[in-house]
């Protein structure tokens, strides 16, 4: 497959409501797009970098500028994704920008080969479950308001963001207001240290199905340690940046579940061998959400409906996030999103909704 030039896309997405975790408020994202062209079909990507570096180390326009300077440069003279993902190797960390690449490469090779990517990645289901994630709120009661309308539209899991000062008391007014059979969790996305392990102990009360990243993404030790004083299972999201991070989280015993999310871990080659080292060894896995619009969803749907994925995740309908997606939205049925069936990731943008927030597009010739 010859690649005849690349697009870096960015758009502007304004966000339905401000969402707002422990490291920050977002209320419009800046996201960049790749796609990649080639004699026989098109690739599209979305990278997952935020405006600036507080998810972690990666921001929007170094992505697009380590593309431009060094990874775009790097592609072999005929890539397919396993040669792409061996090319960038060499470069350190950039995990986003490098999954953005790879996954346009693979999105043109499977649409010119049709093979849908669930079909490529080995998917066993055809919908997948979906949970959702709830910022933090200005007061219990507008936080219940929200969980109520979110249950309403059928997500059949709740994810509450949490933070020193916002922990304990929302958790116990959605268990009072819902009752116990909620499924129901925790994102505190790094705000936490082991001084604060006896605090965090009072969530065990509340039978949550899992306290996602308490401690700072390299904190593997101390989430070792902390996993030994709570009876609440620990979830890793931004510590696990490879396979080789899950292996040693696992060895260590710090966490029993990961939240997978690809383009924090470099791509969904890379996804799929932490969902075969995961399965080897009984962690559970659930595919995590980083706001995408439907071009990253599709992807994501796929690698959700693969068999090692047993929870629900964050890959919840456009309209959670958006209240016009540059895809047909994904509209959740039955708690249910269907996995994309076509080509690819088996979506395209709608050409006018994606000039409409198209803020920059340039082009660069192979
Ligand atoms: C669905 C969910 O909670 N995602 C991330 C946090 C997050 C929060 C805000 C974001 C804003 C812009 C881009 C990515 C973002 C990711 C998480 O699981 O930790
Ligand atoms: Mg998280």
């Amino acid at each position: 497959m010859k690649i005849t030039g690349i697009e870096l896309r960015r758009i502007a997405m304004p966000l339905v409501a401000p969402f707002r975790t422990s490291f920050g408020t977002e209320s419009e994202r800046d996201v960049l797009l790749v796609r990649v062209v080639t004699p026989d079909s098109e690739g599209w990507a979305e990278c997952v970098a935020m405006s600036q570096p507080l998810y972690s180390s990666e921001y929007v326009d170094g992505a697009a500028e380590v593309l431009r300077r060094f990874l775009i440069p790097a592609l072999p003279a005929h890539p397919d994704a396993h040669r792409v993902h061996r090319a960038l190797e060499p470069f350190k960390g950039h995990r986003m920008a490098k999954a953005a690449l790879e996954t346009a490469v693979l999105d043109a090779q499977l649409r010119a080969g049709g093979q849908p990517l669930a079909s490529f990645l080995g998917a066993s289901a055809d919908r997948v479950p979906c949970g959702v994630s709830v910022g933090i709120m200005d007061s219990v009661p507008q936080l219940l308001d929200a969980v109520g309308g979110y249950l309403d539209e059928g997500y059949v899991r709740i994810k509450l963001k949490i933070e020193p000062g916002w922990d304990l008391a929302p958790v116990r007014a959605v268990r009072e207001r819902f009752g116990d059979d909620l499924l129901l969790q925790v994102d505190a996305n790094a705000a936490y240290t082991l001084a604060d392990a006896p605090h965090l102990a009072k969530l065990d009360d509340f039978g949550l199905l899992l306290i996602e990243q308490p401690l700072a993404n390299d904190d593997m030790v101390q989430h070792a340690r902390l996993a030994t004083l709570l009876k609440t299972p620990i979830c890793l999201d931004e510590s696990i940046e490879s396979a080789e991070h899950a292996a040693a989280a696992i060895t260590l015993g710090a966490c029993s579940i990961i939240n997978v999310k690809p383009g924090r871990i470099g791509g969904y080659l890379e996804a799929r061998r932490i969902h075969d080292l995961a399965r080897a060894h009984g962690v559970a896995l659930w595919c995590g959400g980083m706001l995408e619009t439907g071009i990253g969803r599709a992807a994501n749907l796929a690698l959700a409906a693969l068999p090692g994925f047993t929870l629900p995740g964050d890959t919840s309908a456009s309209r959670r996030y958006y209240a016009t997606d540059i895809t047909t939205p994904f509209e959740l049925r039955d708690g249910h999103l269907d996995v994309p069936t076509g080509p690819g990731i088996g979506v395209d943008p709608v050409p006018g909704i994606l000039d409409e927030v198209t803020t920059s597009t340039e082009w660069i010739t192979l």
